[in-house]
């Protein structure tokens, strides 16, 4: 019998984020291991014309959750979604709503948070610092409250090299922060954020980092821990291999170079890819929620929840499985043939920009307004260039997280634990996981059909034909131009020509003398 599977049983637990990536995952994994759960609250917006029941009703009716509703078929009733806006006061939540929050929960998985890298700043410390400190003003008034987990990310200090287990203080304090949001104007937030996030890349690890303070210094009595995944990817066992469901990381990008828009990337093959599947972060993260509730550590810990220093794969054998999936499972009506070329000197990577991703882009919006169509292409290319720009950081260093925590933890599991909510990366195989993702992207966010794959390798060929022909008249045209212009490539060529014809001549005659 799994421990942690049993302690959740009976338990009211919130949830913020439920709705996003992780979120769906670690509902998913609780109903699944322990239906006799009392009740999973979680907080969720309306969006995109879809009321908050609407939301549960078509996230319950996915993929995702088959398997739940054998195990679980009264899921419906043990879900009960509460508006929540986190911008707002006291989320914008119901006084009835929050009487029950407050004297029910039991548990806290506080999910929710901006991961745009852009985010203006003001936004990011809305979502990512004030929301948390709210939250936890609502956890300190909870009275059976046993444990409130927060999620963070093992980038937060990503201005570090090595980064333990621990806390690390930013330069301003985040009341400060949160305190002049209230008072500065936009322009004014806009011209300090470079010096507020200093050597960090962009305004979510900063927001994350100080969201971790604000963890940190409102914990009071709480019972809490912090868990840090690194990239978080699609799944690798549970509920079933490849699932994932939007393009953050590397989805986007596995997408962009199957599809032949992005064909070179400025990457260091040799830095550690640190993935780490959603379904090991949620595994670790019930375990954690077990062990912080019923072992309740003196002080707050913090879990990496990382693969390089266990099972190390780097950024080249990543791009080379990904390829060589393509080549088996294609994915349809690409623009371009796939290829990914790491480059790491910045002048290659503008020439591949210029000639591999611009010109193709330009020349097909030229042929799209010839046929009296709209030009789209120049757009998208900008669009994901300045993505691509945006992840470079991530995938040309890499990083060592200590991990004494997760390790203390692996050891405090039973063996049934260890099964049931593995979160050992050291067996997982890269090569299988990377090709279930691809093959995922394929499934479950392109939604293609299999059957569909003998027309999309034909495209690919149709494609490869093309790019030789295009070769071939572009080298012609430019050699005519060259024979044009210059004595010594007219000799070359009269050279190469009169040696063919020779050459030609004598195939002849031998022929014609063996006959
Ligand atoms: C050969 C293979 C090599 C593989 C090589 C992999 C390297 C992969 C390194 C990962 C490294 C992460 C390491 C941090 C790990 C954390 O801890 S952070 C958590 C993860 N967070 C993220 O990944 C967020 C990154 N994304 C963003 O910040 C924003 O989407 C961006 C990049 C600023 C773009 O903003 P934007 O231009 O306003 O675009 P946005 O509104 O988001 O979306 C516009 C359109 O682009 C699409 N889109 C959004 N994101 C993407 C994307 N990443 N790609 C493509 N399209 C996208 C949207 O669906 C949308 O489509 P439409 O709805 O318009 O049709
Ligand atoms: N994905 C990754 O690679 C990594 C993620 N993390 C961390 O994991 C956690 C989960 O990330 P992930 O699931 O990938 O992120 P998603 O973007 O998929 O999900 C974010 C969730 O937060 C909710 N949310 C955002 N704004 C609000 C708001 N104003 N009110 C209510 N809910 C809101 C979203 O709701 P809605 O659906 O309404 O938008 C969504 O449920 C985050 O804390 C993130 O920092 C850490 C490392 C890597």
């Amino acid at each position: 019998m799994s421990m942690i599977a049993a302690f959740y049983g009976g338990k009211s637990i919130l949830i913020t984020g439920a709705t996003g990536f992780m979120g769906k995952v670690l509902m998913e994994k609780l109903f699944r291991t322990s239906p006799d759960l009392k009740v999973i609250y979680i907080l969720v917006r309306t969006k995109a014309g879809q009321t908050t029941q609407q939301r549960v009703f078509q996230i319950l009716n996915s993929k995702l959750f088959e398997k739940v509703k054998e195990v679980c078929p009264n899921v419906h009733e043990k879900i009960r979604a509460i508006y929540a806006d986190l911008n707002q006061n006291d989320f914008a939540i119901s006084k009835e709503d929050m009487q029950e929050l407050l004297s029910c929960t039991n548990i806290i998985f506080h999910c929710a948070a901006t991961v745009r890298f852009d985010d203006p700043l003001r936004h990011a410390v809305q979502l990512n610092v004030t929301a948390t400190q709210q939250l936890l003003l609502m956890a300190s008034q909870m009275p059976k409250l046993e444990a409130f987990i927060h999620i963070s990310t093992a980038f937060s200090n990503c201005n570090l090299k090595h980064i333990d287990e621990v806390i690390y203080p930013c330069p301003v304090e985040p009341k400060k922060i949160i305190d002049s949001m209230e008072w500065l104007d936009d322009a004014i937030i806009d011209e300090i954020t470079p010096k507020l996030i200093g050597d960090r890349p962009n305004t979510y690890t900063y927001t994350k980092a100080l969201g971790e303070m604000v963890v940190q210094q409102e914990s009071g009595n709480l019972n809490i821990a912090i868990i840090r995944p690194s990239i978080v990817g699609a799944t690798w066992q549970e509920p079933f291999p490849g699932w994932v469901d939007n393009l953050n990381g590397p989805s986007g990008l596995i997408i962009a170079a199957g599809k032949g828009f992005l064909r070179s990337i400025r990457a260091t093959p040799m830095a550690v890819a640190d993935l780490i599947p959603v379904d090991t972060v949620v595994n670790l993260t019930l375990a954690v929620g077990w062990y912080t509730a019923v072992h309740r550590p003196k002080s707050t810990l913090i879990y990496h929840c990382t693969s390089g220093n266990f099972n190390p794969c780097n950024w080249g054998k990543m791009g080379f499985q990904v390829l060589a999936t393509f080549e088996k499972v294609p994915f349809e009506r690409a623009f371009r043939r796939p290829n990914a070329d790491f480059t790491t000197n910045t002048i290659t990577s503008q020439y591949w920009n210029a000639v591999s991703h611009r010109a193709p882009a330009i020349i097909y919006d030229f042929y799209l307004r010839l046929t009296g169509r709209k030009p789209r292409m120049t757009k998208l290319m900008n669009r994901l260039l300045r993505t691509v720009s945006m992840l470079e950081y991530f995938v040309n260093r890499s990083w060592e997280w200590s991990t004494y925590n997760t390790e203390m933890l692996m050891s405090e599991l039973s063996p049934e634990d260890q099964r049931v909510f593995n979160f050992d990366v050291r067996q997982l195989n890269w090569l299988e996981y990377i090709e279930n993702y691809v093959l995922g992207i394929k499934k479950y966010l392109l939604k293609e059909d299999m059957a569909g794959i003998p027309e999309a390798k034909q495209h690919l060929r149709r494609l490869r034909n093309i790019h030789y022909l295009f070769n071939t008249a572009l080298f012609l045209i430019a050699w005519r131009l060259l024979i044009a212009r210059s004595q010594m490539a007219r000799n070359v060529w009269f050279f190469i020509v009169s040696f063919c014809y020779k050459f030609l001549s004598y195939f002849r005659a031998s022929s014609t003398l063996k006959v």
